[in-house]
């Protein structure tokens, strides 16, 4: 055997009980730190080690869901915007990776003055995300008989990720491979051999954070209508991300609340630096008035308010005079105030 040929035998050996340590195959590692230990520096294989995990997986950042909960009445170009300022900012702070958005359509149990049916609502919401990778349309919420809390979708989402989580550890472990051993090929396979193990996946199911815009967050201030366990509970175990809107001062509620202040690092707020007042309260006053909303909704979405005949006066007095599902739900038990 000669000398490089002992250097490598020794250095596939650390390179198994490596992958006992990290998870990782060490086959650059192996090259390298031979090499270099060939010319007496140590430090090699550290430094290899750390290469090794810069280049195989660079993702070291928390995975986060943005969900977007509302009555998307119609969805807005502004609500898709909202998901890409998310995503920007998460990317920018290099601690986060967004790897889905979620838009949640309202049930029609929420009884908001105006609402169309959650059918029709949700199809608009398909249309507008139709062209994306990464943002999609979950009709769960909508499906419910009885309006939902926003915590329990919240709930929902983190809990079927979870259960996927599992489910693709398992299904991704792999065979555990002996000390020292680099784990084998599955015969007829071209896929690299998967190298995640069960706890990593775990560990790494993503964040699901609530995302909205700098109204609904100042509506945690309206008495009734959210409940305090709620608040606390979203910001302290989800997070928020709260696009700034024309008209709110979200820095000062934030200061006014002992909650959230308490919490404040896990409320994300993003500055939308293009201001666009769109609300779909908005178009649909447009929309009655037989104006345009081309530009302000997407094309699709557009073209199927226009066949289906959406938005009209009477439309916009449904649910009139009839008390807000939360309203109705959060009344018997009193709420503290949020501002202390
Ligand atoms: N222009 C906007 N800027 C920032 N956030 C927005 C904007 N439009 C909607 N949002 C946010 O999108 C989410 C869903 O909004 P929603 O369906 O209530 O639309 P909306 O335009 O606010 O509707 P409405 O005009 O009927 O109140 C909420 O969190 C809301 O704050
Ligand atoms: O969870 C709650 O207590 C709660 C109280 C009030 C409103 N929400 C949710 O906040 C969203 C508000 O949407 P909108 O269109 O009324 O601005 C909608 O998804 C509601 O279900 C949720």
């Amino acid at each position: 055997m000669s000398k490089l040929d002992k250097e490598v035998s020794h250095e596939q050996s650390q390179a198994g009980l490596m992958e006992e340590k990290y998870g990782f195959q060490f086959d650059l590692e192996i090259l390298s730190s031979a090499y270099w230990q060939h010319k007496g520096w140590y430090l090699a294989p550290a430094f290899c080690t750390w290469l090794r995990m810069a280049m195989e997986d660079p993702d070291r950042r928390t995975e986060v869901v943005l969900l977007a909960c509302g009555s998307f009445n119609p969805i807005t170009n502004m609500h898709l915007r909202l998901f890409e300022l998310a995503k920007d900012y998460f990317h920018e702070t290099g601690k986060y990776k967004v790897i889905k958005g979620i838009i949640s359509p309202v049930g029609d149990a929420y009884k908001k003055k105006g609402l169309i049916s959650a059918n029709h609502r949700v199809t608009m919401a398909k249309l507008a995300t139709k062209n994306s990778d990464w943002v999609e349309v979950d009709d769960w919420e909508s499906c419910q008989s009885e309006w939902l809390e926003t915590l329990k979708v919240l709930r929902y989402h983190h809990q079927k990720l979870l259960s996927a989580g599992v489910t693709n550890s398992l299904q991704d472990a792999g065979p555990i491979t002996k000390l020292g051993r680099k784990r084998k090929q599955e015969p007829n396979s071209h896929e690299p051999i998967k190298k995640k193990n069960q706890s990593q996946a775990v560990k790494s199911v993503p964040q699901v954070k609530l995302l909205c815009g700098s109204d609904m967050l100042e509506s945690f201030g309206i008495p009734n209508l959210w409940k305090l366990e709620d608040i606390t509970e979203i910001v302290e175990k989800h997070g928020l991300v709260c696009i700034s809107r024309a008209g709110n001062n979200v820095q000062k509620f934030i200061y006014e609340s002992d909650i959230l202040w308490r919490h404040k690092d896990n409320i994300h707020l993003v500055e939308e630096w293009i201001p666009n007042d769109i609300s779909s309260t908005r178009i649909r006053r447009a929309l009655r008035r037989g104006q345009s909303v081309r530009y302000l909704v997407p094309d699709g979405v557009r073209a199927y308010i226009e066949r289906h005949g959406l938005y009209s006066a009477d439309s916009e007095g449904s649910n009139a005079g009839v008390p807000l599902a939360p309203l109705q739900k959060h009344l018997p038990e009193p709420s503290q105030p949020l501002s202390s």
